[in-house]
C-alpha cells in the first residue's frame, strides 16, 4: 500500500495536470536529440521531481522505473568514511550529495567521473548518456560545485545533469549559465483544486469543494502537503463534512512554543531553557534553517510593527552565517538572544519615553 501522493503522481508528461506549457517544452526538448542540462527550481511540493521523472519516462521508457537503492562508500582525502544513498536505475541514476555533508566535493567528484567513464551498457537504449539528478542542490558546498561545474563541461558527450533545488541564488553562475533552466512554479489554488478532486476520484469518493479549499489554506502551496492532509483526514472522518481539524506537524507546534518562550521572558535563564528546546528540534534531524525561519515567523507574527523587521533581518543574517559555520546550535542560540534584545530595549525605549 502505497500512500495517495506516490500511487496517483502522474507517471507521464501527457498526465500532468497544470503547468502545461512546460510539459510541452520538456516534450520537445526529449524529442530533439540534443537534450541540455537542466536546473529544476521551485518551492517545495511544486512538482519539480514530478516532473522530472515524467521527463526521465519520455527519454528512456518505462524501463526508467526500474529502481534499485544502493549505498556507497566514498573516501574524503583526510582517509574518512561517508555514505551516500543512490536510487538508479539503468538509465539514470539519483544523489543527495548533502548527505555528506561538507564532503560533499568528493561524492560529486568520484561518482560523476565514474559515470562519465562508463558507456551505456544497454544497446537498446534509446539515448546515448545516462542522467544525474543531483537533488538539493542549493546546498551543495562552494567546492562542490566548483567539480560540478568542471565535470559539467569535460564529460557532456555520455552524461547529462540534471539539477533540482528550491531556488537559484546559492549556485554560482558559471553552472546556471551551463543549464536550462526549468520554474516550476508552486500550482495556483484552482490547479490544486483540481488535482485533489482527481485524486479523490480515483480513490473513490467525492471530495466537497469546501475541504478542499481549507486544506488549499492549510497547505501554503505544498501540493505534496495538501494530498497528505487530504488521505489523514479522510482516515479520520471519512464524509469529510463538518468542520476540518487539521493537525499541525508536531515540530511545528514545537518551534511555535520555543517562540512564545522568548517572548514571554527575556533573561539568561530562559535563553538556557531555549537552548534545550533548540537541541531536542536538531536531534529530531529538522534543519535548522527550518527551525530558524519557523520561529521566526511565530515571532513575528506576536510583536509590535516597529521590531519586525528587525527581528527578520537578524534571522536572514544568522542564516547565512549558520550555512557558513559549522556549529548551527551557535548561531541559532544567537539569534534568540539578539531577538530577546530587540524585545527587551523595545519596551525600555516605550517606558522611558513615557517620562518625556
Ligand atoms: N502536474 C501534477 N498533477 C497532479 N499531481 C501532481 C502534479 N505535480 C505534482 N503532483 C503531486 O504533487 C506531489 C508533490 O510533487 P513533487 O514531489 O514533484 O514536488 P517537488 O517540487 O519535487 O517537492 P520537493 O522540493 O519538496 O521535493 C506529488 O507527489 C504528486 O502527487
Amino acid at each position: 500500500m502505497s500512500l495517495w501522493v506516490d500511487q496517483y503522481r502522474p507517471r507521464a508528461l501527457d498526465d500532468l495536470h497544470y503547468h502545461q506549457g512546460l510539459s510541452t517544452c520538456l516534450k520537445a526538448l526529449a524529442a530533439s536529440g540534443d537534450f541540455p542540462h537542466m536546473l529544476f527550481y521551485g518551492p517545495s511540493g511544486a512538482g519539480k521531481k514530478t516532473r522530472i521523472t515524467c521527463t526521465l519516462r519520455q527519454l528512456f521508457g518505462p524501463g526508467v522505473e526500474k529502481l534499485k537503492i544502493d549505498q556507497r562508500v566514498f573516501l574524503t582525502p583526510s582517509r574518512r568514511k561517508v555514505e551516500v544513498n543512490l536510487v538508479q536505475s539503468n538509465f539514470h541514476i539519483e544523489i543527495t550529495p548533502s548527505e555528506a555533508g561538507s564532503y560533499d566535493r568528493v561524492v560529486i567528484q568520484e561518482l560523476l567521473k565514474e559515470i562519465a567513464q562508463t558507456q551505456q551498457v544497454d544497446l537498446n537504449a534509446k539515448q546515448r548518456f545516462k542522467v544525474v539528478i543531483i537533488n538539493e542542490a542549493d546546498s551543495l558546498s562552494r567546492d562542490a560545485q566548483a567539480a560540478l561545474r568542471r565535470t559539467m563541461e569535460k564529460y557532456m558527450s555520455n552524461m547529462r545533469i540534471i539539477l533540482c533545488a528550491n531556488s537559484t541564488s546559492r549556485l554560482i553562475a558559471p553552472i546556471k549559465s551551463r543549464c536550462l533552466l526549468m520554474r516550476v512554479a508552486a500550482p495556483s489554488r484552482e490547479e490544486m483544486q483540481s488535482v485533489m478532486q482527481y485524486v479523490s476520484k480515483r480513490a473513490g469518493f467525492d471530495l466537497p469543494p469546501e475541504a478542499g479549499d481549507k486544506i488549499i489554506d492549510d497547505s501554503g502551496g505544498n501540493l505534496r502537503k495538501a494530498i497528505l492532509v487530504l488521505e489523514a483526514l479522510k482516515m479520520q472522518s471519512p464524509d469529510l463534512s463538518g468542520p476540518l481539524a487539521i493537525a499541525k506537524p508536531d515540530w511545528e507546534t514545537y518551534c511555535h512554543k520555543v517562540a512564545d518562550m522568548i517572548i514571554s521572558e527575556q533573561s539568561p535563564a530562559r535563553v538556557m531553557e531555549v537552548r534545550q528546546k533548540l537541541y531536542e528540534l536538531l536531534s529530531h534531524c529538522i534543519p535548522p534553517t527550518v527551525i530558524l525561519k519557523t520561529i521566526a515567523e511565530r515571532v513575528v507574527d506576536r510583536v509590535d510593527e516597529a521590531i519586525k523587521t528587525d527581528i527578520m533581518h537578524w534571522a536572514a543574517i544568522y542564516e547565512v552565517r549558520m550555512r557558513i559555520g559549522s556549529k548551527k546550535i551557535y548561531h541559532l542560540e544567537a539569534w534568540v538572544v539578539k531577538v530577546m534584545s530587540i524585545y527587551k530595549h523595545f519596551f525600555y525605549d516605550m517606558d522611558m519615553s513615557s517620562f518625556d
